[in-house]
């Protein structure tokens, strides 16, 4: 699914109207039934309604649900602000319609506002501004906004909450923002609803269908898709009948140190659980007998050193390499690491302590294997890039990172965003608060690594294994629950994400 800048949603609303063709006012009425009905489902009649209206279309659209509400018997308040005395044609033409209303009690606000009681009881529709804000919000909307989030009142915001942008909120007034608890948006979600510090303006949102054209929003480029599971089900490939365990790549894993054999024991196990033909973990030799023991299926091969990742080893034969989790950062380490990086020819996926080694030395960066991938969570990302003030910000970094070092990147968190070296963003809708746990990052090595030993292309490894590893994390959330699953419960529910997306 695809996701629109403020600019080509306007485009888009055109050519739909153009090419349907459907009036611009009909286009509104259709945005209109979606939202009441919508609203309607969750509150009923009894509950009094305070509706805010704009100047512009999102206002026209909340004039045209005041319309439809009264109709269906719900007690209205409706507040239109008009501070320049002019409207655009469609939210005049509603505010006509709603006017001649006598069971709707309207207010046309150009100066003074009184502002109106609002309960706990009460529902605010929030219709101030939409896809066409250009700046902050300042003065008497200001106002307005912080009354509203002032308010005990419900509040359920029209296609975005007002004074939000749709993309970079960086310099915006964060005060003057409504606070909505629920957000319907039209068609296709914004960028912003899917930063984290945007939460508490978005509240739960929803996307209402409203039947842009189809033929316009696939012409219409974009660097910002939200990925779909028919998606990630087309790119997986099925098994010939006579396939045997060379067809499916031998990964190389180094990970690893004293105290830390675990997180190379559970990307070792994700990555067996994700198809991989062979998989052989390369250790130090203290951690031997825990690989050894703990994971059958598995080669091990020691490193010269007792406690750490210190020597590095041929990677020849291999068709992936895997390195970071668990491998500590010590001298001995850092060297081995740099050296490995610079003679591997295999895709590699570069993860935690890995990634901390490399944001000390930069320079190694620009020469990573061809069609690698970095697996930075934010902190990871940020000491790579150095610090940024909030979500918009480290994903213009790790967008010109991931194109400076010609690597791909699965920058981790609530919708994690595949990046690709020419700036394109592919964000996952799978995963749950109960993955924030030690070693699910493991996990995610495991996955993706298997993907690229089997021979995906690094692209279609991130998404894959992104997705897998969310979804089997949701798979582990409805048995386990958020609170007590851990990583290896993740691991435990691959083969059934797998199969959700396989069969
Ligand atoms: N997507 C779709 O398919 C459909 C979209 N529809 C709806 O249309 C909405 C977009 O409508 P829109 O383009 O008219 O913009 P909207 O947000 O109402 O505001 C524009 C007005 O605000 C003003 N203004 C801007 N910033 C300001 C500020 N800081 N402080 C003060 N004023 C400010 C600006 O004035 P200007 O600065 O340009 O003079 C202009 O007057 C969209 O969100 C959705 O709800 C549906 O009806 C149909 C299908
Ligand atoms: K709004």
């Amino acid at each position: 699914m695809k996701i629109f800048p403020s600019s080509s949603i306007k485009k888009l609303d055109a050519y739909t109207i153009e090419n349907e063709p459907i009036a611009s006012i009909d286009l509104m009425e259709r945005a209109a039934t979606a939202l009441t009905k919508a609203i309607t489902d969750r509150w009923n009649t009894e509950t009094p309604v305070t509706i805010f209206a704009g100047p512009g279309n999102n206002g026209g659209d909340a004039l045209a649900v005041a319309r439809m509400m009264a109709e269906k018997g719900y007690k209205l308040e409706v507040y239109l602000f008009n501070p320049k005395g002019e409207l655009s044609p469609d939210c005049q033409t509603n505010k006509e319609l709603v006017e001649m209303m006598e069971e709707v009690a309207f207010h046309e606000i150009s100066t003074q506002f009184v502002p109106p009681v609002l309960t706990p009881d009460h529902l605010v529709i929030d219709g101030l501004f939409g896809s066409g804000l250009n700046k902050p919000l300042s003065g008497g909307f200001a106002a307005v906004v912080k009354y509203i989030n002032s308010s005990p009142a419900m509040v359920v915001a029209i296609d975005i909450p007002s004074g939000l942008m749709g993309e970079e909120n960086t310099f915006n007034v964060k005060t003057n923002i409504i606070r909505a608890d629920v957000t319907f948006s039209l068609q296709l979600p914004k960028l912003a609803f899917l930063f984290a510090e945007n939460t508490e303006f978005v509240g739960e949102w929803e996307l209402l269908d409203i039947q842009l054209s189809e033929d316009g929003i696939e012409e219409t480029e974009t660097n910002y898709e939200m990925l779909e599971i028919e998606e990630i089900r087309s790119l997986i490939k099925p098994r010939k009948q006579f396939a045997h365990k060379g067809n499916f790549g031998h990964a190389l894993l180094i990970a690893g140190s004293k105290g830390m054999a675990g997180a190379s024991v559970l990307a070792a196990r994700a990555c067996l659980r994700s198809g991989v033909g062979l998989l052989t973990v390369h250790a130090p030799m203290c951690n031997n007998d825990i690989l050894q023991t703990s994971i059958p299926e598995a080669i091990v091969e020691t490193d010269a050193n007792e406690t750490c990742f210190a020597v590095p080893t041929d990677t020849d034969d291999y068709q992936a390499v895997g390195i970071g989790p668990g491998l500590g950062r010590n001298e001995e380490t850092e060297a081995a690491l740099l050296e490995q990086l610079e003679h591997c020819q295999a895709p590699v996926v570069v993860d935690a302590d890995a990634l901390n080694i490399l944001a000390n030395h930069r320079h190694a960066l620009t020469h990573l294997p061809k069609g690698s991938i970095l697996t930075p969570h934010p902190k990871e990302l940020e000491r790579l890039t150095g610090k940024c003030q909030d979500s918009y910000e480290r994903l213009m970094k790790a967008c010109e990172l991931a194109h400076a070092a010609h690597v791909h990147i699965v920058l981790k968190g609530a919708y994690s965003a595949i990046i690709t070296p020419e700036g394109k963003c592919f964000f996952n809708p799978t995963g749950n608060p109960g993955m924030a746990t030690g070693g699910s990052g493991d996990v995610l090595t495991g996955v993706i690594l298997a993907l690229l030993a089997q021979g995906y292309p690094t692209e279609e490894a991130a998404k894959i294994g992104t997705y897998i590893h969310g979804l089997a994390g949701d798979v582990a959330q409805k048995k386990q629950g958020m609170i007590g699953m851990i990583a290896s419960d993740i691991i435990t529910c691959l083969p059934t994400a797998w199969r959700l997306v396989s069969e």
